[in-house]
């Protein structure tokens, strides 16, 4: 499916029945969607299957974070469910990032991206300081996503706040997906790096990943309209 906009719904539901009827509401042309923990670990690889069906491009986020054999593995079988992307965990290191993107250049032309997240955006240089990182958000996110652009990701996930050095950096095509985003006036919830969407593309971001702000509003489709319309998606 061919869509325009840089926006991926997180379809973070209990339930595959609340997950599938928001993607009805939603339109593939006007944005992805991402399947994370919560639902994968309730509807299994169906759902790949539903979204697909539905035209979806879909974001496995699974931040696979394990011995490289393993995580090779498993991002092999992401990429035969045929989803658009998928992640691991950069702190996982070199050897196993390697591996994974190995896996996924033996295939016959893949079409999967590889991503590695950086430091989530739910956390602030004390929770980094908590486990012994002394270093700020963007220092460590600086040091992995070039560890992972150097181990052949395709791309990290970071906060917008750090898209512009990571785009200054790294180069304007190694792919920023950027979640903790917040339109003016929305709730911050358990995110400490936000961004609002305008602001984000403006820094660099390629992909914005907004949940909550979508996915509990009053009107969802309203809102994702409303940001697709704010990034001249549709001008
Ligand atoms: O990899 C992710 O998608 C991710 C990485 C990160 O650092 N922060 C982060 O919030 N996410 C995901 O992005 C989504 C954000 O959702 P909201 O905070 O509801 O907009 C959730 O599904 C998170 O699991």
């Amino acid at each position: 499916m061919s869509c325009q906009s840089p926006i991926v719904v997180a379809l973070d539901y209990p339930t595959m029945a609340q997950s599938i009827e928001m993607a009805k509401r939603l339109d593939p042309s006007q944005c992805r969607v991402k399947v994370g923990k919560e639902l994968f670990t309730t509807a299994g690889p169906a759902i790949l299957d539903a979204l697909h069906k539905l035209n979806f491009d879909v974001f496995l986020d699974l931040k696979f974070h394990d011995i490289p054999n393993t995580v090779a593995n498993a991002v092999s079988v992401a990429a035969d469910a045929g989803v658009w992307m998928v992640n691991v965990h950069a702190s996982g290191g070199r050897r196993m990032m390697e591996a994974s993107a190995n896996a996924l250049a033996q295939r016959a032309d893949n079409q999967t991206l590889l991503i590695a997240v950086t430091v989530l955006t739910s956390m602030d240089q004390s929770d980094l300081a908590e486990i012994g990182i002394d270093l700020t958000p963007e220092q460590h996110v600086k040091r992995l996503a070039s560890l992972a652009q150097s181990s052949g990701m395709d791309g990290v996930v970071c906060s917008a706040q750090e898209s512009s050095m990571l785009s200054n950096e790294l180069g304007k095509d190694f792919v920023l997906v950027t979640p903790g985003i917040r339109p003016a006036g929305s709730a911050q919830g358990d995110q400490k790096r936000i961004m609002t969407p305008s602001e984000a593309m403006a820094a660099g971001s390629h992909y914005l990943v907004m949940g909550r702000p979508i996915t509990q509003a009053a009107d969802p489709v309203a809102v994702l309209t409303q940001v697709n319309t704010e990034l001249g998606v549709f001008a």
